[in-house]
């Protein structure tokens, strides 16, 4: 059994702590030895020469001695100071870039984390807890303060104890006793600090949701149009005043304890101070010795409180470093797949039996649903609002995994794939589809730079955004939205979708998923956009999600859902003389277009 279980889990996340600094920088760790060392010597000089200088000034006098002495001291401070200096600076550069590239790593991390997870508020609140103290607390830079430190004053301290040791090992007791009561004080004060921030994560959350909300320029229209702002300033005062009352509380009782300290250290100074002037009236000691033992005390007090703080505060960097640690050890749990796609343009799909119950849900939002898609062939997928349209295409599209039944790609499990290739295959266009701040050509081909203009420029035109195009001086190296360029394009609501749809079918991927693709388009753009259909989506499978059932005409298949269920299926002729849900929703559309 080990009898140090803090202390195996603190050196574990030191250890951990390590490995990740020295991924971001290698230089960091060399860095800051050296300038622990060069930190630890630099006191004695203050120290130990000035006892020479004082002693030849209080007997001999000589002058050659006074100024070599005068001379050291001077020499040692002016070295040991220009040192110091330029190693804090390479130092402090060693931090930014450990900071930037920890923020890479974290950004890097969340983009990979499941989409699932995402949603799942312990996730969430993990998430706040390991991050919240990284940003606001400058978590990672006390961390590397406090070690410099600790092994700094480590040093110091052996010298120092040496030094004061020559004249009475019972100051040194003294002042540890002392120090030690000092550090328990601070560690309550750091615990105190620990506990409320754990309690403030979910406060947070929502205090950053709610002020987001307030300045976020995509919910200015509804801000504006539902008057939300005094809900909003509401709910953001409540939750500042929730806040603002802890950190009361919590000041109150931090302030107690740093006076119980600081009346600890003046008694233990009279202590000190008292027992060094009777050793001067008894003649036991020089006053240069007076100056260099008082002085050794006072560093060894400062050192000894330094070291035993840096060390509170490292195993309270810990706490918060494992925290991290744990947000960090998530794992993708549906990227595992390591099978290759054989046939990349040749793709069928199976459900079987296929169910699935959002985290948290009671109800099942997909309930055995079985199909098979073609390769090549145009699925429709109708619906009621909530039937689970959507649902069906996040799971083809591995955002989630089905509770039973399982989802085959030509036979084998999506699940099985590596995740990147399985990607390849699907070109998505989401309900709530976003456009970046980005150049339009960005925005269209991502991450692949494989495409040429005239490829871009063709899709445009079929999508219908020429005459866009055409008005642009930069044409698609414009910038999208006005936050890097002035000069920056805003597309209305249907030429942003018109801007999504290029993006999908740029991806040239075998499978097409167009959910609700036409919902902002005139009524214009979306006659050309049927009339262009086929040419768009041509030797591709594509799944197409729309209220708006004549689009359904262009469809081999059309899967009709309710409530989670699979309820018909077919095409639209063979539904129509079915002459149920599709049909009567059919009916129900057409009547007004007569
Ligand atoms: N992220 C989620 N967490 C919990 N429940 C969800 C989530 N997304 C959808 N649901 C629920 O699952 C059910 C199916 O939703 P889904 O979005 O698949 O419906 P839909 O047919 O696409 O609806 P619509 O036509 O309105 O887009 C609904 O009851 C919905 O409330």
């Amino acid at each position: 059994m080990n009898p140090f279980p803090a202390l195996k889990r603190d050196w574990n996340v030191t250890l951990y702590f390590w490995k990740l600094v020295h991924s971001m920088s290698k230089s960091y760790i060399p860095l800051m030895v050296f300038a622990s060392l060069c930190s630890a010597i630099f006191p004695f000089i203050n120290i130990i020469l000035p006892k020479y200088l004082i002693d030849e000034l209080m007997g001999a006098g000589r002058e050659m001695n006074i100024i070599l002495w005068i001379g050291v001291l001077v020499a040692g401070n002016a070295v040991f100071g220009l040192l110091h200096n330029y190693l804090n600076q390479h130092i402090e550069l060693a931090n930014l870039l450990v900071m930037d590239k920890l923020e890479l790593h974290i950004g890097q991390h969340i983009m990979n984390l499941d989409y699932e997870r995402l949603e799942n508020t312990k996730v969430l609140d993990l998430k706040e807890q390991a991050l919240a103290p990284i940003r606001q607390q400058d978590v990672i830079r006390k961390m590397l303060d406090s070690m410099k430190i600790l092994l700094q004053t480590i040093l110091s301290l052996l010298g120092l104890a040496a030094l004061i040791s020559t004249l009475n090992i019972g100051i040194i007791v003294v002042i540890m006793g002392m120090i030690l009561l000092n550090t328990f004080i601070f560690k309550k004060s750091q615990q105190a600090q620990f506990n409320f921030h754990k309690l403030l994560a979910p406060l947070n959350r929502k205090f950053g949701y709610y002020s987001k909300l307030a300045v976020d320029f995509s919910m200015a229209k509804d801000v504006r149009l539902f008057g939300m702002a005094p809900y909003l300033l509401n709910k953001v005062n409540t939750y500042h005043n929730e806040s603002v009352r802890g950190f009361g509380g919590l000041y109150e009782k931090v302030g107690r304890y740093k006076g119980l300290t600081s009346v600890n250290l003046q008694s233990q100074m009279v202590i000190i101070y008292a027992y060094m002037v009777v050793k001067v009236v008894t003649g036991k000691i020089q006053i240069g010795g007076f100056v260099m033992y008082i002085s050794a005390a006072n560093s060894f007090s400062a050192q000894v409180s330094l070291a035993m703080n840096a060390y509170v505060e490292f195993r309270q960097m810990c706490k918060y470093i494992e925290v991290f640690r744990e947000f960090e050890s998530l794992r993708p749990a549906m990227r595992t797949g390591r099978g290759r796609i054989e046939k990349l343009m040749d793709v069928e799909i199976e459900f079987c039996n296929v169910s699935f119950k959002y985290a948290g849900n009671e109800n099942y939002s997909l309930k055995n649903v079985s199909l098979t898609i073609k390769n090549g062939e145009r699925l429709a997928v109708v619906g009621q609002n909530g039937a689970g349209k959507s649902t069906f295409i996040k799971l083809l599209c591995r955002l989630y995994e089905p509770d039973q039944g399982e989802i085959l790609l030509n036979g084998r499990s999506i699940q099985e794939y590596r995740y990147d290739e399985y990607m390849k295959i699907l070109g998505v266009v989401f309900q709530d589809y976003k456009l970046f701040s980005f150049s339009i050509k960005e925005n269209l081909c991502l991450k692949d730079s494989g495409i040429s203009e005239k490829e871009i420029e063709e899709v445009l035109n079929q999508v219908g955004l020429e005459d866009k195009m055409k008005r642009l001086d930069k044409g698609i190296d414009t910038q999208v939205h006005k936050i890097f360029d002035e000069k920056g394009t805003d597309f209305s609501g249907g030429e942003s979708q018109k801007v999504v749809i290029a993006r999908a079918l740029l991806k040239k991927s075998p499978i097409l998923i167009l959910d609700e693709p036409t919902a902002a388009l005139d009524p214009y753009a979306e006659f050309e956009m049927y009339n262009n259909f086929n040419l768009l989506t041509e030797n591709r499978t594509v799944i197409y999600i729309s209220h708006r059932l004549s689009a359904c005409k262009f469809c081999d298949k059309i899967a009709v859902f309710n409530n989670g269920e699979l309820v018909e299926y077919g095409s639209h002729h063979q539904l129509l003389l079915d002459q149920q849900e599709y049909s009567s929703m059919w009916k129900a559309q057409a009547q007004y277009y007569q």
